[in-house]
């Protein structure tokens, strides 16, 4: 689905990722993995086309993607982001929110399906609030779903764990599960809670200080060897 060679990406001058090649399977869960800096949410921004890449090919479904193309062109060729930090817009409702999902698609494929719901039945319950107003649980929640509400073919997700309970963890970890073996979507995960993407993982790809460190799938590789290589 997604194949990536040779990336390089700077910010300004300073050079923050190396000759970086991923790739990402339909019905696999990739994980992009390394310790803090080494470049993972920058490697999910080119990706994504939230901040260009340097130099190196992508393709998506074979087809090419511009070094130039944007965030708006990548969501249209079907690249769902959930960044880092949710980005909920926090004075907007809910449903809003996940309208904002959808403005990358023509206007007869505009719709919040209730797959959506059902797989986030809490958004249901909370439509009508703002986004500020949900916890930061609910709110990574709404972030996944405004992802989802575009039909992705690839969907990055940026620690999606980060600062969230236990209880919501796991709910969030069985959607990921789900989406993976509904068999339509390649997965990127960018994760620091290391059991929750062991368990998850498919793939996995390690970054160090901007370059690819191996790439290995869940046989090839030991439990202890990836642990070993994420830390610090
Ligand atoms: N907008 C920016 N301008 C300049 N440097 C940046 C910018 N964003 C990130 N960096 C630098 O790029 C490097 C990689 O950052 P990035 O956020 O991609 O790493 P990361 O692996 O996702 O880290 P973390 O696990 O802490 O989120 C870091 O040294 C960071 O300071």
């Amino acid at each position: 689905m997604l194949n990536v060679e040779n990336l390089t990406l700077h910010y300004g001058h300073s050079q923050i990722l190396y000759d970086v090649s991923i790739a990402a399977e339909v019905g696999k869960v990739t994980c992009l993995m390394g310790t803090n800096g080494v470049g993972k949410t920058s490697l999910l921004k080119a990706i994504s086309g939230t901040h260009g890449r340097s130099g190196g090919d992508m393709t998506l479904d074979g087809q090419p993607v511009a070094k130039g193309a944007k965030a708006y062109t990548l969501a249209k060729m079907g690249v769902g982001y959930v960044p880092q930090g949710r980005d909920v817009f926090p004075l907007m409702t809910v449903r809003e929110n996940l309208e904002t999902g959808y403005a990358c698609l023509d206007r007869e494929k505009r719709k919040v399906e209730d797959e959506i719901f059902e797989l986030f039945p809490v958004l249901q319950d909370m439509r009508n609030r703002r986004g500020g107003d949900l916890s930061g649980g609910q709110q990574q929640q709404l972030a996944i779903a405004r992802a989802l509400v575009a039909k992705p073919k690839l969907l990055l997700l940026d620690e999606p764990t980060e600062g969230i309970q236990p209880n919501i963890i796991k709910q969030i970890g069985d959607v990921i599960r789900y989406l993976r073996d509904q068999g339509d979507m390649a997965i990127i995960l960018v994760e620091q809670f290391f059991d929750f993407a062991y368990d998850l993982g498919d793939e996995f790809t390690v970054l160090t200080r901007g370059e690819v460190t191996f790439s290995k799938t869940k046989a090839e590789l030991k439990r202890e060897e990836l642990l070993a290589s994420v830390s610090i």
